[in-house]
């Protein structure tokens, strides 16, 4: 049987997400890009800006109502958060319903929408064509929590520290490598969109302290949990090794990750497991690229699930480096 390429559309296309993305549907084997969308880099060729993608492609700049035109299988919606809902109305306008992947916030407190952390949430798919995808903390903070969370005697405390590709491409301080030079810098720390999500989605009050580091990619969360009952380290060790336990994209380790052995790595390591000597507060670290499993990869997880091929599909799940 011929299965025939779906055709791909990645609505904010220069940013570092949307590169990734391009990088990972260039290795697709069933998807080809049909447009690339960036006012900034309208008519410039693909190849000139992303080295992974071979072809004569050009970014281009459509207004939101031309998208549905243009008829592309799957959309990736990776705008500025409060960006995507003018294109969800333009695909609704025209009646085409498309798979659509959004990057942002704006859909993650929407129950019409499929949440997709597919560690954590895949039995939840119900073929919805609407997917939003995690955010970059809110992967991490949701990926430590949820093996204890059974054992909880009050909110999981979660200290982050992220590179500054984290904050996109828009000039602002979080994202200026002199003002984070030397420096550590806090930010949002309470209320944070991302300590809202992961309280959603783990459906229990988290408490989240966010910095941005100098480093460009690769987020680190140490997570302090105080249990309801006494644990030794070997029976919480054995609760992440059972929880993720053959998964490709999550990797349970003895010793606390390092986010310089994340950058570019497509998978999250969770690690560290400090107990305190009652047993009831443990530190759980973990660590992901914010732009690959916090963001493109794990969207294109979700696009992979819904359009029926192998979860990982072009998904370097091994030891190997992202080029
Ligand atoms: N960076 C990260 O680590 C993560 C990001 N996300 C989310 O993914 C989305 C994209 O993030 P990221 O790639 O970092 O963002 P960037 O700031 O790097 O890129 C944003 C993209 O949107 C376009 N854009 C910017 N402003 C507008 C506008 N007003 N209208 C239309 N297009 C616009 C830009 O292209 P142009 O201006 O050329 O049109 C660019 O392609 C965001 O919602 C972000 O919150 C999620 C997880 C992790
Ligand atoms: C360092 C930095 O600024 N990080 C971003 C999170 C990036 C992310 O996951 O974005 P969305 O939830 O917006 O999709 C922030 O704290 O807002």
């Amino acid at each position: 049987m011929v299965i025939s390429n779906k055709r791909i559309g990645i609505v904010g296309a220069r940013g570092h997400t949307g590169a990734e993305l391009i990088r990972l549907v260039a290795a697709h084997p069933s998807l080809e890009l049909a447009y690339v969308s960036s006012r900034e880099l309208n008519g410039q060729r693909v190849e000139d800006h992303v080295e992974a993608y071979r072809g004569d492609l050009r970014y281009s700049s459509p207004a939101h109502e031309e998208l549905p035109a243009l008829a592309a299988d799957v959309v990736v919606l990776a705008l500025p958060n409060g960006k995507a809902s003018a294109c969800v109305e333009a695909f609704d306008a025209a009646g085409q319903d498309p798979l659509i992947v959004d990057l942002s916030a704006d859909y993650r407190f929407d129950d019409r929408w499929y949440y997709g952390l597919p560690e954590l949430t895949r039995h939840k798919w119900r073929g919805e064509k609407r997917i939003s995808n995690p955010g970059c903390y809110a992967t991490a903070i949701q990926l430590a929590v949820a093996p204890l969370k059974d054992l909880l005697a009050a909110p999981p405390v979660c200290f982050g520290v992220s590179g500054y590709s984290g904050a996109g491409t828009t000039p602002s301080d979080k994202n200026d490598p002199e003002k984070l030079r030397d420096n550590l810098m806090p930010y949002s720390l309470t209320g944070h969109m991302h300590e809202k999500e992961a309280s959603r989605h783990l459906g229990l009050p988290v408490e989240f302290m966010p910095h941005v580091a100098p480093h460009f990619r690769g987020l680190t969360v140490t997570t302090n949990l105080y249990l309801s009952r006494a644990l030794k380290r070997e029976d919480v060790l054995a609760r992440f090794q059972q929880a993720y336990a053959g998964e490709k994209l999550v990797r349970v380790l003895d010793e606390a990750p390092w986010v310089s052995k994340i950058a570019g790595r497509h998978h999250a390591e969770i690690g560290g497991f400090a107990l305190s000597a009652d047993g009831k507060r443990v530190v759980v670290v973990s660590t992901l690229d914010n732009l690959l499993k916090g963001a493109a990869t794990q969207a294109m997880q979700n696009i992979n699930r819904a359009i029926g091929v192998d979860e990982y599909t072009s998904i370097p799940t091994g030891q190997e480096a992202h080029a």
